[in-house]
């Protein structure tokens, strides 16, 4: 499958998906939507793949949603298409997915990464939701999933005052994972994806449902939902292959069984 607006390339497990509008900062059209959402499906669906890496370029991992794209539609358009409603398509897909930031994530951008699994920033990584200098708010999850990520007090911040942070005031919040060298940005996120890659695919996904459920559930509720999915692990062959290998002092060879 060929894309316009994103490249999709997987090798040793891991799907890479870099969006490629280098001349509007990677901004957030419809295409991109359609083709990054449809190609991390196929990456999904793919059983070659195990972890997808979701990126941009060194100057932007994306400076928003386009602003000139949306500029002119009425409330009618915006609303009668559920317009943004489209990424939802992302966050179900089953597979961990990291994102891996350079430069400007901002609006739809900061929103996008937030619907990865985690986020490893590059040093000049700098961060915001600056849709109020719009007229507007975020419409990407952003009010939710950074005030969930950030806490109260900080996603007000940013989303008030729409200032940007850098990435180490980012990992100091608790939007980031790790902060690594510019140039080592890709290399690291790929030592990353490798190392989940190596693992039992049912246990990943089962760590990502559990974690994701804490943003959902009671905590009693998440607590026996991640009960259930360890005694589900015990199933498994790559339990049974986990254990014995590290008794037995040696690598664990999953089969995803
Ligand atoms: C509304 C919701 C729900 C979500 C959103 O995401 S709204 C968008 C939020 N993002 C922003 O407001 C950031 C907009 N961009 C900027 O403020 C600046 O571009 C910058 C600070 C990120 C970088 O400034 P710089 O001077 O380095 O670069 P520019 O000349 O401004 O940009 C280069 C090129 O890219 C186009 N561009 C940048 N961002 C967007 C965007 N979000 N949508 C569409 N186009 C964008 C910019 O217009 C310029 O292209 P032209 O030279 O052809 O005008």
């Amino acid at each position: 499958m060929s894309y316009e607006t994103i490249l999709a390339e997987s090798s040793e497990g891991i799907g890479t998906l870099t969006i490629n509008r280098p001349g509007a900062l990677n901004a957030l059209n419809s295409q991109v939507l359609a083709e990054l959402t449809s190609a991390a499906e196929a990456f999904d669906a793919d059983p070659e793949v195990r972890v997808i890496v979701i990126t941009g370029n060194e100057k932007a991992f994306a400076a928003g949603a386009d602003i000139k794209e949306m500029a002119e539609k009425s409330y009618a358009e915006v609303y009668l298409a559920d317009w943004f409603a489209g990424w939802d398509r992302l966050t179900r897909v089953r597979k961990p997915i990291i994102a891996a930031v350079a430069g400007y994530a901002l609006g739809g951008g900061c929103e996008l990464a937030m619907m990865a699994d985690f986020i490893i920033a590059a040093d000049t990584a700098k961060f915001g939701q600056p849709e109020i200098n719009l007229g507007v708010m975020p419409g990407m999850g952003g009010s939710q999933r950074l005030t969930r990520a950030i806490g109260k007090a900080k996603a007000m911040d940013l989303c008030l005052t729409g200032r940007f942070i850098g990435a180490e005031e980012a990992e100091r919040s608790g939007l980031v994972a790790r902060v690594v060298p510019a140039d080592e940005l890709l290399a690291e996120t790929r030592k990353a994806a490798a190392g989940i890659a190596q693992k039992s695919l049912l246990a990943t996904i089962g760590v990502k449902e559990a974690v994701n459920a804490a943003f959902e559930t009671t905590l009693s509720q998440g607590l026996l939902f991640e009960r259930r999915t360890f005694h589900a692990a015990f199933g498994t062959q790559d339990q049974k292959e986990g254990m014995r290998a590290f008794s037995e002092k040696r690598e664990a060879k999953f089969t995803d069984s």
